[in-house]
């Protein structure tokens, strides 16, 4: 098992964010949180990658405790994140946004980058050839010198999960990934995720587009009103009562079938 949340809660004042969630994530699953606007998916990653700790509740990462661990301590075991809205450095060019992402497993200090030892020009040339590799694993080798802002929305979105893999990750959580994604764009996230997973990372992602999270996913958990309503394989999610009725009152770009 890879990710296990046991009876997280977390309230922001009178407000109750999350209640009493509890779930678990397999080894190379692509496992979807879904639900309704508001219904705590963001504060759920916020709390796994410890942006604000659980009022209550256990998180365990390949059977470790990590809750209450500084959020570069958990990038460091191995979880990292994209963002709902896209965050890269938008001046810097495509090949060191991905560059600045293997940062973090950096091993040479300070002196040896000052004195440019044999250690640091090879951990140099290694995250080189990554940050090379995984720009051609999301379809942007040849815009690998052009300054981020200037790549189009849906190679932005592909530029931050490359970013997100040069950490390493044994698990990425993507929110929202498709937000915003034309067709052409949404199926070539499709298939980048699938090649995330054959890589042997296990994903968790929030999703609003229900026709993708159902093609996707392997097993799907439902969040509404904070609290874990469903969880189960698309199949089962689709054909849920409780499912069905939380989003019958939903916007159009929920709707579940
Ligand atoms: N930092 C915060 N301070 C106070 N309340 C917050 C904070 N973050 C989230 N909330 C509240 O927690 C609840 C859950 O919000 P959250 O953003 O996690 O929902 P969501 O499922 O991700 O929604 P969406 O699909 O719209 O992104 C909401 O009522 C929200 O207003």
């Amino acid at each position: 098992m890879v990710l296990e949340l046991k009876n997280i809660t977390k309230n922001f004042g009178g407000i109750s964010a999350l209640t009493d969630v509890s779930f678990q994530i397999n080894e190379g699953e692509i496992f979807g949180l879904i639900g309704p606007n508001g219904a705590g998916k963001t504060t759920l990653f916020n709390v796994i990658t410890n942006m604000f700790p659980p009022t209550s509740g256990e998180i365990k990462f390949l059977g470790d405790k990590i809750s209450g661990l500084k959020p570069h301590k958990i990038t460091d075991k191995g979880i990292c994140r994209t963002f709902q809205n896209i965050r890269l450095f938008s001046q810097m060019s495509v090949l060191e946004n991905v560059l600045v992402g293997s940062h973090c497993r950096s091993k040479s200090g300070v002196i040896n980058s000052v004195l440019r030892t044999k250690a640091q020009r090879k951990e140099e040339t290694n995250s080189l050839e990554a940050a090379s590799e995984l720009l051609e694993l999301v379809g942007l080798s040849m815009f690998q010198d052009t300054i981020a802002e200037n790549l189009a929305y849906g190679q932005q979105r592909r530029l931050e999960i490359a970013r997100a893999l040069a950490s390493n990750p044994k698990l990425l959580l993507l929110d929202e990934p498709a937000a915003g994604m034309n067709e052409t764009e949404t199926e070539s996230l499709f298939d980048l995720i699938k090649k995330v997973q054959k890589r042997g990372v296990t994903v968790l992602l929030i999703e609003h587009d229900m026709p993708f999270v159902m093609k996707l996913c392997d097993r799907i958990t439902v969040l509404n009103f904070g609290k874990k309503l469903a969880e189960g394989t698309p199949a089962e999610i689709q054909s849920n009562q409780e499912v069905i009725e939380a989003y019958l009152g939903a916007e159009e770009d929920d709707e579940i079938a």
